[in-house]
């Protein structure tokens, strides 16, 4: 114990292969394997001290020529551990963060909060599914929502730097692994709960449980939680940190507690886009747009704008009774609005979201892939125009959730007039059977008279994606979804380059269809 105390070390890290001098290095127990296992190579690496649990003890057995710590929980101390080494326990006292949580939706609406930061004056920092940044750095990310020690590393880095908010995704694997614990954010946000993850979860109820830790005091000092849907309703109710609900569709349930309630009204299209307006209890009006289609942009946008409101009415209020005075707030509402007209924050292009690849057809790369995310990517897609098609590619994930394969293929053959099942990334699993459990579903739902009378398969993405501009009129609309903003399919614990912009922009072009640019964040320029 007396070298313990007198121990000193700069890092943490859970990771083996992410150790630098003078680290403190975490052995965990995992599905597959004990961290204890690579004790040896974090010590070669420069670790100056070892954390784990009695198993991780056992297994080291005298071996570790460095302080060893034994703890009960070694995962339960990670972050407390982490938060004290980096100095991070309290930091959003000075740099305000915002978590947002649900099924779908996350990084778009991480990406909207992080662009409002910004017109609003501020540096930001982003960690989510496609990137972290810390204002103008930009570092590759691997989870949705990385490891506490890599998140309160991250931290103190963005404080170092002058970040002044940050905004993060908060994956459910993140809350049931305590990816964030020791973190509290300022305000905490919810977009929706649909199925998905079921693999980690078992069922609905214990996702939803899962997801409801966030909305405690030792996560979050306040809740914006969108109520489309019953799980939002149950979560408004749940949540035991001061909450202000959000509907944004007509169908929206209305919460018992109207003085915390906001709502968007007056949604109306605007090109590809929407334009609505989000009314306050107290007669707030605030008006903005996005230039992403779907109606779910519009939700979207509408809780990235009202978390930011919930904060900037928080740093407002008086301490004592916490009341907002009406001048103050009023200075809010301007600051937020002079921001939404003069940088139009919500029309910021978020890779492999509805991303525009083609214009006639039109023709969309979409991160769609659950269920629910797909049939609002297809009914957002679904043309105007008389005659006109819409031709789908898509597939199932391997090692995960199975139950919704057949899900998805009965939602897009119901959604779609033309089916194109093919694969996703099948990890150690045989694609062929996933494509079965997809085929199953459209197949099933085609003979209840689904929409999709054309049910094809391909066992190669690139192969599918071209076969949907095969099919497509300059009327039509193609949506490949599934994929996004991802590089690579992982095949065999092989990663295969594979970027569905890449490919349908290739195809559209063979077959003399007119394309936009690329964006920065795409393999095809990155190369
Ligand atoms: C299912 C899951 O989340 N698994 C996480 C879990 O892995 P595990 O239990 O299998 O770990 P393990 O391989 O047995 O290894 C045990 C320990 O040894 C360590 N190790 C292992 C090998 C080595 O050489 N050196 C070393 O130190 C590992 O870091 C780990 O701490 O613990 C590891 C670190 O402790 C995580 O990196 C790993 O996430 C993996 C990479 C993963 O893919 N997770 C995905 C499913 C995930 O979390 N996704 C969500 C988003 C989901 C969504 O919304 O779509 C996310 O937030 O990204
Ligand atoms: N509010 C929403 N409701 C339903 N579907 C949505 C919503 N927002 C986005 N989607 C759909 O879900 C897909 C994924 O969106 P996004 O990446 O923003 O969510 P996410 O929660 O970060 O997803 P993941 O956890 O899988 O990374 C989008 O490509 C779109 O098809």
């Amino acid at each position: 114990m007396d070298t313990a105390a007198a121990l000193r070390v700069t890092g943490v890290s859970l990771d083996s292969r992410a150790i630098c001098p003078g680290d403190l290095y975490i052995a965990l127990p995992g599905a597959k394997t004990h961290g204890a296992q690579f004790a040896a190579s974090a010590v070669a690496s420069g670790a100056a001290a070892i954390l784990t649990d009695d198993a991780g003890t056992r297994l080291l057995a005298g071996g570790s020529n460095v302080p060893v710590l034994t703890v009960d929980d070694a995962r339960a101390a990670t972050g407390v551990v982490a938060a004290t080494v980096y100095g991070t326990a309290a930091i959003s006292n000075t740099l305000p963060l915002f978590a947002v949580t649900g099924t779908n939706g996350k990084t778009t609406t991480t990406y909207f909060l992080n662009s409002l930061l910004q017109a609003l004056g501020n540096t930001t920092g982003l960690i989510g599914t496609i990137e972290i940044l810390a204002g103008d750095v930009a570092i590759p990310s691997k989870l949705t929502t990385p490891e506490s020690t890599d998140i309160h590393a991250l931290l103190a880095v963005m404080a170092e730097r002058g970040i002044a908010a940050a905004s993060m995704e908060v994956s459910s694997h993140a809350l049931a692994f305590g990816r964030v614990d020791s973190v509290r954010f300022n305000v905490a946000g919810f977009t929706n709960l649909t199925q998905d993850h079921l693999d980690l979860h078992g069922g609905m109820e214990a996702y939803f449980e899962t997801k409801a830790a966030l909305f405690t005091p030792q996560h979050a000092s306040a809740a914006v939680i969108c109520v489309d849907d019953s799980w939002g309703l149950r979560m408004a109710a749940a949540s035991n940190v001061p909450t202000v609900t959000l509907s944004t569709t007509d169908a929206s349930i209305t919460p018992t507690n109207a003085a915390n309630h906001w709502e968007v009204r007056t949604v109306r299209r605007d090109g590809i886009g929407s334009r609505f307006s989000l009314h306050g209890p107290a007669g707030e009006v605030l008006r903005a747009g996005t230039a992403l289609p779907g109606d779910f942009n519009v939700s979207n946008a509408a809780l990235a704008l009202l978390m930011v409101t919930t904060q900037l009415l928080a740093e407002a209020a008086q301490p004592g009774d916490g009341a907002v005075p009406h001048a103050a707030s009023q200075e809010v509402l301007a600051r937020l609005q002079h921001a939404l007209d003069s940088h139009d924050p919500f029309s910021v292009e978020v890779p492999g979201r509805m991303q525009l690849i083609g214009t006639a057809p039109v023709a969309v790369v979409d991160f769609a892939h659950n269920p629910d995310a797909l049939q609002r990517a297809l009914q957002a897609v679904r043309p105007a125009t008389a005659g006109a098609r819409v031709i789908a590619v898509f597939g199932a994930t391997g090692e995960r959730d199975a139950t919704k394969r057949p899900i998805m293929g009965a939602v897009v053959a119901q959604y779609a007039d033309v089916v194109i099942i093919t694969d996703d990334d099948p990890h150690d699993e045989d694609p062929a059977a996933i494509r079965a459990d997809v085929l199953a579903g459209a197949v099933a739902a085609n003979e209840r008279g689904a929409l999709g009378r054309i049910i094809e398969e391909f066992d190669q993405r690139a192969n599918a994606i071209d076969r949907a501009v095969e099919l497509a009129t300059a009327v039509d609309v193609i949506l490949v979804a599934g994929r996004g903003h991802e590089v690579y399919q992982e095949v065999k614990g092989v990663n295969l380059s594979l970027d569905d912009r890449v490919e349908l922009r290739a195809a559209l072009t063979a077959r003399g269809f007119p394309i936009t640019a690329p964006t920065t964040i795409e393999s095809s320029t990155d190369d």
